[in-house]
């Protein structure tokens, strides 16, 4: 099984300079309110200009790689956003030339790169807009994932994963605001969790240092509690707490935003993560939950939706219809799946 040693080293040094970039943008325009509240300015800046840098570092690296990719430049073509183009221009070849001191010689093979045109950088963000699909290599990209936990100044995280022939190879996950061990915080904040398909989960620190390999734990009936969303239009937390209650979980469910409940998932900050679907119609974007689903499977861990299938990222840009996400160690996921049939009986038979 390919290690994928060159693309890890690129996803890692692209996600690393990205959350370099969305880290100043909330010191910059979020923290000190330089836009105001309710303006959502702050994160689209941060959005494009973050996905700017990490499709210019995969370009760089692997220019016949298509990309599957959040956002695009269609809006920031307009006049009328030349103001906000030239803050993410700029914003985006800071994060691309800047130093970053020890490990960062992988970033483009020689250290830092070179200022990029507007054109350039434009161009960049559209190379995400390829449609996916069942075959060949792409990568996924969700610059910033948690938009919601971002601009409150908590979790969130910048995604990154290689899927070839629908199956994902890598995964990395960029948690800034998370804390490396929840058990010494006075080691700081900053996290990236990486995963090689057959080849096991590890987080590093923003430096890319300090790896240690992640396993998930077994969890005592009695240790077992649930990650799910902040946002309830999200997922559902009436139904979270009703499978909570047919497992007779007693803990309270750890809230967080983004990605960064898989990377929890993987190390053993929580038994299971839940997500329901809150209404018809959503359908899941593959790079919402690629890169968390190998990171939790290469941890020991099974993923799947909630009827037990497994997630299909062959589809397109979606999961296609969705049933929801259930993640969690191999025993407590047949648990939950089991609950979330029964609660899903309960609620079609009321209905
Ligand atoms: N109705 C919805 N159901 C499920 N997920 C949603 C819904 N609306 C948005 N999302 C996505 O949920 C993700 C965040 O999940 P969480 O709340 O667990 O952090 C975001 O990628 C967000 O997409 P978007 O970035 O387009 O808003
Ligand atoms: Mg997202
Ligand atoms: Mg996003
Ligand atoms: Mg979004």
């Amino acid at each position: 099984m390919s290690s994928y040693a060159t693309e890890k080293k690129v996803a890692v040094a692209a996600v690393r300079r990205a959350c370099q970039l969305t880290s100043s943008v909330f010191n910059k325009l979020v923290k000190n309110e330089t836009l105001t509240k309710g303006d959502k300015s702050p994160v689209t800046v941060g959005d494009y200009a973050a996905q700017a840098v990490i499709s210019t570092m995969l370009y760089n690296a692997f220019p016949a790689d298509p990309i599957v990719g959040e956002e695009d430049a269609a809006e920031l073509r307009e006049e009328s956003s030349a103001e906000m183009r030239d803050r993410i221009i700029a914003l985006a070849n800071e994060a691309l030339t800047s130093e970053l001191g020890p490990g960062d010689e992988v970033s483009w093979g020689v250290g830092p790169g070179q200022e990029k045109t507007a054109v350039q950088l434009l161009d960049a963000i559209d190379r995400g807009n390829h449609p996916g699909g069942p075959s060949g290599r792409m990568w996924t990209i969700d610059p910033i994932d948690g938009t919601k936990g971002f601009l409150r100044g908590e979790q969130y995280a910048v995604c990154l994963s290689l899927i070839v022939d629908a199956q994902v190879q890598v995964g990395i996950i960029g948690c800034p605001n998370l804390l490396f061990d929840p058990a010494q915080p006075d080691l700081g904040r900053g996290v990236i969790f990486v995963a090689v398909k057959g080849h096991g989960a590890e987080q590093v620190t923003l430096t890319g240092a300090n790896p240690i390999p992640l396993k998930i734990p077994c969890f005592a009936p009695s240790d077992i509690s649930f990650l799910e969303s902040v946002e309830a239009a999200h997922s559902s937390h009436t139904f979270n707490e009703r499978v909570s209650s047919l497992l007779n979980i007693t803990r309270s469910p750890v809230r967080m935003d983004s990605q960064a409940k898989y990377g929890c998932l993987a190390r053993g900050d929580g038994a299971a993560y839940l997500r329901m679907p809150t209404g018809v119609g959503y359908r899941e974007k593959i790079w919402d939950h690629a890169p968390g689903a190998i990171l939790v499977e290469e941890a020991g861990g099974v993923v799947t939706d909630s009827r037990g299938g497994a997630l299909n990222f062959g589809l397109g840009r979606t999961l296609g219809e969705n049933f929801g996400v259930i993640a969690a160690g191999r025993a407590v996921h047949s648990r939950v799946l089991e609950a979330v049939k029964t609660a899903g009986m309960e609620a079609k038979a009321k209905a």
